[in-house]
């Protein structure tokens, strides 16, 4: 990157017209077709450029105008643009900083001598187009930012709209409603993926940062989750890594082009996918989703091999199918996830999770992150729910102090967790939100459950009154805009 250039400079709003002072007798003498001179006004605002030496011809050259700021508005300075003179005084073998240094001393009517860029290449496209981070950036704890003052800082499930792209490694953006305000440098998608490449390798020296190798520990559920153990034998858990594709290759998480979605109250709800290590609560946050509004919230009927019991119906309970019939529907993917617990198949399918929804409600499913995949389309548009552990401390607390205020009778229905338990859960969680927390929409930490669960309902309800939902342009659009250079957030990161 180009991290040696200087920082912005500091030029008025107030004047944009090129007030065109009388040519200097030696211009003419030099480069008379290609020199211009261009005098603005100076105060305290920002022209909204950078500028920087340029390593073969040891010019100083404009790197970046920024859109919307001043010197983009004048129209007169122009990426590429070379520097000559400021105020008469040659820029010739001065540094970047003295030459910002000369500027801070300018006041009013400031004049450069500019040899405009050869080839000046213009924003083509004006489609708006937006994209979703999908990790933190703060510019002042990046050493390789070419200007902190002219980053812009974000977290992950920020809203940008891209304003230029032109720049390989530095995008210009805003935030989301800002677009108004002067665009600042976001790291490109190659430049964060290079660098998030750079310090998994620095961090793993001994890696093979191409081809994580992958085991899975054993994560039984008590639930009908449990049929998830031997499915998810051999598959993912390192912490630390990136997710692999359906086609094996990794990519770190960095932005996902979405598009606004305005939802139709005749429109099916979203499907609300929760997600979560055994034991942190999702089936008791399930549960009372449930009771707070059964009318509202419902959940799938899972296919089973197994036999029936007495007091279970048939498309209540589960729906029980032979192995032949569940076998097939394997076979044509019918599954949004299945198992095997105790030498019978489990299984959730995706006709399922259709009733649900045709019934106008709002589908509450649980699965394992690796499984998002298989409804991450327009027609169930998922809202994914995180239900992560606090730390370990209060894991150990809230959960103890369950055990042992439940009445007598309620004993069974509680779970003792070991030690050894606490510790898979804060270390699954860590697993699933290094390798699937770009697919989050919301993270609810489970410490004391009432209030994870009111923030929980608090979360769906907002999203259902939303008037402007941001959804992966790839749901709706079968090419969304090409030149992002993706790894196919599909293909690789979930
Ligand atoms: N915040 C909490 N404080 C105390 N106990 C909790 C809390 N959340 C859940 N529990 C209890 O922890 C136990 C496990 O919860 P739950 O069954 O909902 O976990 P789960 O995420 O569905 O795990 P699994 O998939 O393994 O069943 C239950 O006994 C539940 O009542």
């Amino acid at each position: 990157p180009d991290c040696r250039s200087a920082p912005l400079l500091y030029f008025s709003q107030r004047d944009f017209e090129p007030t065109l002072p009388p040519i200097p007798d030696d211009v003419l003498e030099e480069d008379e077709d290609s020199v211009k001179i261009v005098s603005l006004v100076k105060a305290k605002d920002p022209l909204g450029a950078t500028i920087k030496r340029d390593k073969s011809t040891g010019a100083i050259v404009v790197a970046r105008i920024m859109r919307g700021g001043a010197a983009d508005k004048s129209g007169l300075i122009h990426e590429g643009d070379e520097l000559k003179e400021v105020n008469g005084i040659s820029l010739e073998h001065r540094k970047p900083k003295e030459i910002l240094t000369l500027l801070a001393r300018s006041q009013g009517e400031v004049t450069f001598k500019i040899i405009p860029a050869s080839s000046k290449e213009e924003m083509s496209s004006h489609k708006k187009l937006f994209m979703r981070a999908l990790f933190d950036y703060d510019p002042n704890e990046d050493p390789t930012v070419p200007c902190k003052d002219a980053a812009v800082a974000f977290e992950r499930g920020d809203v940008l709209q891209i304003v230029s792209m032109e720049d390989d490694t530095w995008w210009q953006a805003c935030h989301l409603g800002d677009s108004n305000t002067r665009a600042g440098l976001i790291p490109s998608q190659q430049l964060h993926e290079r660098w998030s490449f750079y310090t998994l390798a620095v961090r793993q020296p001994t890696s093979d940062v191409n081809g994580p190798s992958l085991s899975f520990p054993a994560g039984l559920r008590r639930s009908f989750r449990l049929g998830r153990k031997s499915s998810l034998a051999g598959e993912a858990a390192q912490s630390g890594r990136w997710s692999t594709g359906v086609h094996g290759s990794v990519c770190p998480p960095t932005y996902i082009e979405v598009i606004p979605y305005h939802r139709d109250p005749k429109d099916r709800h979203r499907l609300v996918v929760l997600v979560g290590p055994s034991g942190v609560g999702v089936t008791e946050l399930k549960r009372r989703l449930l009771i707070s509004n059964p009318d509202h919230y419902g959940v799938t009927v899972p296919h089973t091999t197994r036999e029936k019991r007495s007091q279970e119906n048939e498309g209540v309970d589960y729906h029980f199918v032979s192995i032949h019939m569940f076998e097939e529907d394997i076979l044509n993917h019918r599954f949004v996830e299945y198992g095997r617990y105790r030498g019978h198949y489990y299984g959730t399918s995706l006709d399922s999770v259709h009733r649900v929804m045709s019934e106008g409600k709002v589908c509450l499913l649980d699965v394992h992150p690796n499984k998002i995949k298989h409804v991450y389309t327009a027609e169930f548009k998922p809202y994914v729910v995180f239900v992560k552990p606090p730390h370990i401390q209060e894991v150990r607390l809230t959960r103890r102090r369950a055990e042992f205020t439940c009445a007598e009778e309620d004993k069974n229905s509680v779970r003792i967790f070991s030690e050894e338990d606490f510790e898979d859960m804060i270390n699954s969680a860590e697993t699933m939100e290094s390798q699937s927390g770009h697919l989050f929409d919301k993270v609810i930490v489970n410490g004391d459950i009432a209030v994870a669960f009111r923030e929980l309902k608090a979360a769906l309800e907002k999203v259902e009154k939303a008037e402007v939902q941001w959804i992966p342009a790839e749901w709706i659009c079968s090419s969304p805009t090409k030149a992002r250079r993706s790894c196919g957030h599909l293909d690789s990161w979930i």
